[in-house]
């Protein structure tokens, strides 16, 4: 059995599938949450049984030992599923990573030397894939980018407007974000429509914690809304998005903030949890829905970051826009969400059917009219598959 085991550590948790690749199933999964100090949740899904344990966890070591726990303690055993290779997410592959990569020292030590460029992100992708690599040393590791599907991104809408030294020397540019659910959803979203991906123009909204936009036309990524590192774009759990940069200026030159200050400010304090005190979009939901007015500002700003970009991407697909899909988190759950940056649109052909959008279900579909002329489609993310093929494609194995 080809098995493939996809380890995507995120900046305080590390989420993990078991996955058959003759049949791209998923065996098994789990999640560690709130990896630092304070109480963690660890869940292990398995034979349609969820454990769920809690415990603090320190670091992505010990969250990387828990799963391997998990796995032991509840099956399915990984001695008799050993992966054939180790799929890993890492977030910035910079303009040295293109496509899924096989790990070596000298990889480990590029994704290090690219941690500024995404600080959330990096340090703990790597921490993952160090611990894998000392328990699983006789199989393939490979990293796959959330970078790599916006290189296609055109100088125009991926350089800043600085001093082009500072900018090279210190490779300031557009790397984006999200790629690989990007790249995976605009695929799924090509197939629903029955428009081939080589000629599809989509929007893809993946809108979860961290959250970004992208223009997909043709198969690749033409814009997206996050920036040199995952700060930029729209408005995210606990991240700020786009802001006057002279805001950094004046808390430092008036309020004192350190750079350390800022950055803990912008991306781990703002964006929902600095505007209404929660950064999980179905307390905001409800909050605001019972008239509380700082979730009722803090949604509508949220909200109207989306309509901004999404009026931008409308004009980056040259020539008309096939789908809009949403996806992650919040993209493929909040009926309300989707509704309030859709709504007033019908005079660009964006046509939501309200019932639609408010059935729950786990498949892609459509949720607009069929006087629609944007189809507007929910289509579930799955990073870890699209990481998983990757993985096979590179290392060059079959799934038998
Ligand atoms: N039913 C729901 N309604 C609204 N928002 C939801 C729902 N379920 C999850 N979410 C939101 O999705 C977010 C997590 O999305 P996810 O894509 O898993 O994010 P990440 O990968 O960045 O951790 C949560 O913070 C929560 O705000
Ligand atoms: C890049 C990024 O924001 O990732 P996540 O949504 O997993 O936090
Ligand atoms: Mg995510």
């Amino acid at each position: 059995m080809s098995v493939v085991l996809v380890v995507n550590s995120g900046s305080s948790s590390l989420k993990y599938q078991l996955i058959d690749m003759r049949t791209e199933e998923k065996l098994a999964s789990g999640l560690v949450e709130r990896i630092g100090p304070g109480v963690g949740i660890s869940t292990h899904k398995y034979d349609k049984e969820c454990h769920e344990q809690r415990l603090e966890v320190s670091s992505h070591d010990e969250a990387f030992q828990l799963m391997l726990q998990n796995f032991e303690q509840h099956g399915p055993s990984l001695e008799t599923h050993y992966p054939v290779a180790v799929g890993h997410r890492v977030v910035q592959g910079g303009r040295r990573f293109f496509g899924p990569t096989i790990v070596d020292d000298t990889v480990e030590n590029d994704i290090e030397e690219l941690i500024p460029l995404a600080p959330l992100h990096n340090q703990a992708n790597l921490a993952g894939v160090r611990a894998a690599r000392k328990v699983f040393t006789d199989i393939p590791h490979v990293t796959v980018f959330d970078t790599a599907f916006h290189t296609t991104i055109p100088d125009a809408a991926s350089r800043y407007a600085i001093d082009r030294d500072v900018a090279e020397t210190y490779r300031i540019r557009k790397y984006g974000a999200h790629g690989t659910s990007h790249k995976y959803v605009a695929a799924e979203a090509a197939e629903l429509i029955g428009v081939p991906f080589s000629e599809a123009k989509t929007i893809v909204m993946h809108i979860g914690n961290g959250a970004s936009m992208c223009a997909v036309d043709g198969g690749v990524s033409v814009e997206t809304s996050m920036g040199m590192t995952p700060l930029e774009g729209l408005v995210m759990g606990t991240r700020s998005g786009d802001l006057d940069p002279a805001v950094l200026f004046h808390l430092h030159r008036k309020a004192g903030f350190s750079v350390d200050d800022l950055d803990d400010l912008l991306n781990r304090k703002s964006g929902l949890l600095g505007m209404t005190g929660t950064n999980d979009m179905r307390d905001v939901t409800e909050r605001a829905e019972r008239g509380d007015v700082e979730a009722e500002e803090g949604l509508a700003v949220y909200v109207h970051r989306m309509r901004h970009y999404l009026g931008a991407y409308l004009m980056a697909l040259q020539g008309g826009t096939h789908a809009i899909a949403w996806t992650a988190g919040v993209g493929e759950h909040s009926a309300v969400v989707r509704r309030r940056t859709l709504e007033g649109l019908e005079w660009l052909g964006i046509e939501l059917d309200d019932e639609l959008n408010e059935t729950h279900s786990d498949e892609a579909r459509v949720i607009s009219t069929p006087n629609s002329r944007i189809q507007v489609l929910v289509v579930p993310t799955n990073e870890e598959l699209e990481i998983a093929r990757q993985t096979l494609e590179v290392t060059g194995l079959q799934p038998a």
